[in-house]
């Protein structure tokens, strides 16, 4: 049954915020990673959300926070296991996401054999852009994407560079986890990945489409 609430305002809806990680074989490499044959997945909570207008805080933990810029997809219509050839049905559209990163967090983590929920699921740690409805990107799997800090790049890839491809990953995430309307699924970041100091400011874009700003800030 279709639902009544407006996607536009998916980040309002609560649902889970789907990662994929380690789908850009460049940025597997400079973080050292094997380059993965099985997407590697994880969630955030949606109060990792966070919009235009509003800092991007780093985890008072944290002395190492990183900007990974990703497509994002956003779902429309759910599913459990839904095949490949009918993934794209189940698009509503795509927003422009950063995946922010305790990174020094995340390498203890990963020493230790421990989940990655402190480096990655923090409050804030999932900015967006405004929602862009299906029709705008005639092929997600085709287009650039790109983060400056303080007006330098450090992060600038093609959607065709992933591992994965989009209609693959709906396909096997719903297999193991139940996709709904409102779902984001963040498709992974190219290489280009560096740290973020307070009073920075990240300005992001898909080529073309949209763009989004945002400021870094530390709690008090
Ligand atoms: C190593 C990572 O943090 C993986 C990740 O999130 C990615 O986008 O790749
Ligand atoms: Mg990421």
């Amino acid at each position: 049954m279709a639902s009544s609430r407006n996607l536009n305002r998916f980040w309002e809806w609560g649902r889970k915020i789907i990662c994929v990680g380690r789908n850009y074989p460049d940025h597997a490499k400079e973080l050292k990673n094997a380059v993965p044959t099985e997407p590697v997945l994880f969630l955030k909570p949606s109060s990792a959300y966070v919009t235009e207008g509003s800092s991007i805080m780093v985890p008072s933990y944290s002395h190492n926070l990183h900007h990974e810029v990703e497509l994002g997809v956003v779902i429309g219509k759910g599913g459990t296991a839904i095949p490949q050839n009918a993934a794209m049905d189940h698009v509503a559209g795509y927003a422009l996401c950063l995946d922010m990163t305790a990174r020094d967090v995340q390498d203890e983590c990963k020493t230790k054999g421990l989940p990655w929920t402190l480096a990655k699921a923090f409050n804030t740690s999932c900015p967006v852009s405004e929602f862009i409805p299906k029709e705008k990107i005639a092929d997600p799997g085709n287009v650039k994407i790109w983060l400056k800090v303080n007006g330098q790049l450090r992060q600038e890839g093609n959607t065709s560079q992933m591992i994965f491809s989009i209609p693959f990953l709906i396909s096997y995430i719903s297999e193991i986890i139940t996709l709904e309307e409102g779902d984001l699924i963040l498709t992974g970041t190219p290489k280009g990945v560096s740290s973020v100091q307070e009073h920075d400011e990240l300005l992001a874009g898909i080529e073309g489409i949209v763009s989004m700003k945002f400021r870094v800030d530390r709690p008090q």
